[in-house]
């Protein structure tokens, strides 16, 4: 029988997400087993800002697979920054949940006839993602926006106890958490209005390269679809800057004979169609360098 010893981050998200992978592949005759690793991200005190696009939820995780501690490691696609560590290759990437982003509203701030965001004026919106704050500024400048920490459950417990008029989640998390919400309004925001994380919503399943049993047994959970989507997105983050930290939204979506991206990068929304992942990044790479000739990486 095949053993596979699943590395993950012990937050209710990543448990569940581990949790996912684990009954799929016992549901093929493996026996799984969960290693629960603590990451630079799960220990508080560094300012957000800080700590994305360099692997601060992933790399002690991959490190435990590297040094054979476990075979298999889960991340939230997005939370993987685009330089890849010698000797780990994503092996499957599973079908995608909903990519989209979540406002959720605490009723006395509600506003549906408000411009954009159905927010009163004024409201204090909680997010630490720049690319989030960067948009929502952008729609509405009345609002306030103000750091917002901690795993799934605790921002929305934050919300509830009224430390904010409103948060932006990733709808997946939600949704695969099932956390009550009752008290809050939900509203999911269309793609073109708030552009979501590249991948977000989709899971990276990494294992060691060279690593064939676990690769073959892998390959009944890769989705193409998936993969197509996710390899138009983060194919443009990479374009762009490599592993460093950038406020850009991605959301590719398949059409009839190709892929179109809608991307958010610099305050400007692009948007074009293709019939690869590979060329249809390219074509939104140029649209953005055009318009913005010097894009560099800006030093974190
Ligand atoms: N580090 C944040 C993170 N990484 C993955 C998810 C949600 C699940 C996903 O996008 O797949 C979240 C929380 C959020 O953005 O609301």
């Amino acid at each position: 029988m095949v053993s596979v010893r699943i590395a993950t981050r012990g937050s209710r998200l990543a448990l569940w997400q581990a949790g996912w992978v684990k009954a799929q592949l016992e549901r093929q005759g493996a026996r799984v087993e969960l290693v629960v690793v603590e990451t630079q991200g799960d220990r508080v005190g560094l300012p957000f800002a800080q700590m994305q696009g360099q692997g601060f939820f992933t790399k002690a995780i991959q490190d435990a697979v590297l040094r054979g501690e476990a075979d298999l490691a889960v991340h939230s696609y997005k939370d993987l920054p685009s330089a890849r560590p010698e000797g780990l290759e994503v092996a499957a990437i599973p079908p995608r949940e909903d990519p989209l982003e979540v406002l959720l509203v605490r009723p006395e701030a509600l506003d549906e006839q408000a411009d954009k965001l159905p927010l009163r004026a004024g409201a204090l919106v909680g997010t630490s993602a720049v690319r989030r704050q960067a948009q929502i500024q952008g729609l509405r400048p009345d609002l306030s926006i103000r750091e917002l920490r901690g795993n799934v459950p605790t921002r929305v417990e934050k919300l509830k106890r009224g430390e904010y008029d409103a948060i932006l989640l990733a709808h997946a998390g939600l949704k695969r958490l099932g956390l009550d919400l009752s008290g809050l309004y939900a509203k999911v925001l269309p793609p073109t209005l708030v552009v979501p994380a590249p991948a977000q919503g989709a899971l990276a399943l990494e294992c060691r390269s060279d690593d064939l049993h676990l690769k073959a047994l892998l390959q009944s959970l890769d989705d193409p679809q998936a993969r197509r989507t996710v390899s138009a997105e983060r194919g443009l983050m990479q374009k762009l800057a490599g592993g460093c930290q950038l406020a850009l939204g991605a959301w590719a979506q398949e059409t009839q004979g190709g892929l179109a991206l809608t991307a958010w990068y610099g305050g400007q929304l692009y948007r074009a169609l293709s019939t690869t992942p590979e060329a249809v990044a390219e074509i939104v790479f140029r649209q953005i360098r055009t318009e913005n000739p010097e894009v560099v990486c800006e030093s974190p």
